[in-house]
């Protein structure tokens, strides 16, 4: 066997890492149990996305004589009442069933009314959440140690991965984000855009959309904006964002050129699913940043170094960034990216985004002037 093909980080494979990683990944988004190794400890964790009761029967035999503890965010155990600094490992009673799971990981009404054991999460329990997390499902798993020297088939069909290993991960990530196609689309305005995709290292697909022909030796004008499938496509009342990305785009077209990232992160980071779920939450009172950290994620768990990245694939790293959050500039500014000019994007105020909006305004810092003063901050 050449040197090459016996390499273990070989153009083909990767590094051994991320490849035990990304097939963690495809397994919890297909529902089935990983293991998790850190030093000295062995892991068996599954979403509890998915979860019905055959499912816990069956994860409850694998673990066994172990019983499966409920692993939730600090997020999500100060919200039913710990006081969390880490991620808590929550012990079940035997008989628990689906639901009770689903409330004490989920569930609005349970804030405040945990009241079994707790434990910080383990190492391998801590890097199952960021794995959840990472596979867009909630950040809750159940886990439990797995016996020494237990050696059945089923336990052989497991997928193994290193807690070490998914902390690199994210870390890592630009390695594998690579350019894929690209193709010009004459837009409904008459624009012709560029659309330039970008695969990231989860398979997503983060686009740019070059409008017109920007000069990149100047401040190029740039729309970062996170996917909202409700919002862009059908125009939801319940966000600015379709508005946003209309104005953006047409300010473009009258500045003659710039850029759009059209970035996959559904939901502030936390996709799809979860945002229904977070609206769920807000129909029964919370605000949007509440909703987020009761279902267990960080208020905004968007990061921008793909996005800087994407910038600087094009040879565009001086911008004049359209946006109204605080966040996004200092995010790009920290990737690398230079920010010469912000220009706001403010969209119509409604009876349904005003809440939205004002919370995004008062506890997100966003600069949305037409807002009432009373409860806008100055930018
Ligand atoms: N979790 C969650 N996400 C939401 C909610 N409403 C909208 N979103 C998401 O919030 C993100 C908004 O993205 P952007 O419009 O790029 O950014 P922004 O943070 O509003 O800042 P601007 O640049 O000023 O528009 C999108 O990913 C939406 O899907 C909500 O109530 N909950
Ligand atoms: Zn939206």
């Amino acid at each position: 066997m050449s040197a090459a093909h016996s390499s273990a980080n070989s153009a083909l494979l990767g590094n051994a890492e991320c490849i035990s990683v990304s097939r963690a990944l495809s397994e919890l988004q297909a529902r089935r149990p990983i293991r998790i190794s850190a030093s000295g400890e062995s892991l068996l964790a599954l979403p509890i996305d998915g979860l019905d009761e055959q499912r816990l029967g069956d994860f409850a035999d694998l673990c066994s004589p172990n019983a499966p503890k409920l692993v939730v965010t600090q997020q999500r155990a100060r919200s039913i009442g710990t006081k969390a600094s880490t991620a808590m490992a929550l012990s079940l009673s035997p008989v628990v069933g689906v639901s009770t799971i689903f409330d004490l990981a989920a569930s609005a009404e349970n804030e405040g009314h945990f009241v079994g054991t707790v434990e910080a999460a383990s190492r391998a329990a801590t890097a199952a959440i960021r794995l959840a997390k990472l596979s867009r499902s909630l950040p809750a798993v159940l886990a439990a140690n797995v016996m020494p020297n237990r050696d059945d088939d089923l336990m052989d069909l497991i997928v193994t991965v290193e807690a070490d290993a998914v902390n690199r991960f994210a870390a890592d990530a630009t390695n594998a984000f690579a350019h894929v196609s690209e193709a010009t689309i004459p837009l409904a305005s008459g624009t012709e855009a560029r659309f330039v995709v970008f695969r990231d290292p989860l398979g997503a697909d983060q686009v740019a959309i070059i409008v017109g022909k920007p000069d990149f030796t100047q401040p190029v004008p740039v729309r970062l904006h996170s996917a909202c499938l409700t919002g862009d496509v059908f125009g939801s009342q319940r966000c600015d964002c379709g508005d946003q990305l209309r104005l953006a785009l047409a300010r473009l077209e009258s500045l003659g050129s710039g850029v759009i990232l059209y970035m996959a992160q559904e939901g502030r980071g936390i996709g799809l699913a979860n945002k229904m779920r977070a609206y769920r939450l807000q129909d029964s009172g919370l605000d949007t940043r509440d909703a987020n950290t009761t279902l267990g994620f960080e208020d905004d768990e968007r990061d921008y170094g793909v996005a800087a990245l994407m910038l600087r694939t094009l040879n565009c790293t001086r911008i004049v960034l359209l946006t109204n959050n605080p966040a996004k500039l200092d995010g790009l500014t920290k990737a690398g990216i230079e920010i010469t000019a912000r220009v706001a994007l403010q969209a119509p105020v409604t009876p349904h985004n005003r809440r939205y909006l004002t919370t995004k305004a008062v506890r997100s810092g966003h600069k949305i002037i037409n807002l009432k003063a009373s409860v806008c901050k100055k930018f």
